[in-house]
């Protein structure tokens, strides 16, 4: 997977040099390029923002740096296809994230991530890159950061994670949270007694049958005290 970032901060995504993502990054699993908008802001302060049209608090990100910066990486003639890379900007008011959605993206070949900061970028940004490359608005949670970089680094690591290759055990995978609708089941390991508390003994009886059924019974029974939205209304 080719992936790109614009942002003013590139160093946030210096992190992603770490762990798995950065052992991705020297296999070549993952190639991850991030770019400074400031390098497309040309005048002698390299401004990227503005005072909003219609008035109102905070600045509003300029559209030139953002299609120049986007320029270099779709290409300035490129058209909107099915094929194109997908263009992703953090917003709060995109459409929810979700393990659904990382599942998705983690199958594109190539992914663009936008970092928008201050009040947001103009929306003919939006408007014009649509005509480039598919686009979406998309937020983690319903609540505010200051930019898009915090919200990048988790759909990257999730996304990541997902990438055939990516973890040793794609059998970790499944049985997670929300892979299959539920909240994850309880974990235990040794010593089986820690402080006088004991672990269940079912994960102790070496029936596998008996196990499975615990382990389905703690996902529905955590899953409808936590999150019952997951749960379809007759299981709730
Ligand atoms: N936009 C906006 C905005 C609007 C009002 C106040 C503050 C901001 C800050 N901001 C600027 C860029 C940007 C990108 C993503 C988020 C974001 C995503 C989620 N899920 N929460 N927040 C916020 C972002």
């Amino acid at each position: 997977m080719k992936i790109d970032i614009v942002s003013i901060f590139p160093e946030y995504f210096d992190v992603l040099n770490v762990s798995l993502l950065g052992k991705a990054r020297q296999s070549g699993l993952i190639d991850m390029n991030v770019h400074n908008l400031r390098d497309h802001a040309h005048d002698r302060h390299r401004t990227v923002d503005d005072t909003p049209y219609g008035g109102g608090a905070g600045m509003v990100m300029k559209p030139e740096p953002w299609g120049e910066a986007l320029d270099s990486i779709l290409g300035a003639d490129a058209v909107a296809s099915e094929d194109s890379p997908l263009v992703i900007f953090p917003s709060p008011a995109g459409e929810v994230f979700d393990q659904k959605m990382a599942r998705e993206l983690s199958l594109e070949p190539a992914l663009v991530f936008g970092c928008g900061r201050y009040e947001g970028i103009d929306q003919r940004v939006f408007d014009h890159t649509a005509t480039q490359a598919r686009v979406r608005l998309v937020s983690i949670g319903d609540y505010v950061l200051n930019g898009g970089e915090v919200a990048v680094l988790a759909m990257i690591e999730a996304i990541g994670r997902l990438i055939p290759g990516m973890v040793g055990n794609p059998e970790s995978l499944v049985e997670e949270s929300h892979e299959d609708g539920l909240l994850e089941y309880p974990s235990y390991t040794k010593p089986s007694v820690w402080r006088e508390r004991e672990v269940p003994p079912v994960l102790l009886s070496g029936n596998h049958g008996a196990v499975d059924k615990w382990r389905h019974e703690q996902q529905v029974e955590r899953t409808r005290r936590v999150r019952p939205d997951l749960l379809p209304p007759e299981q709730r």
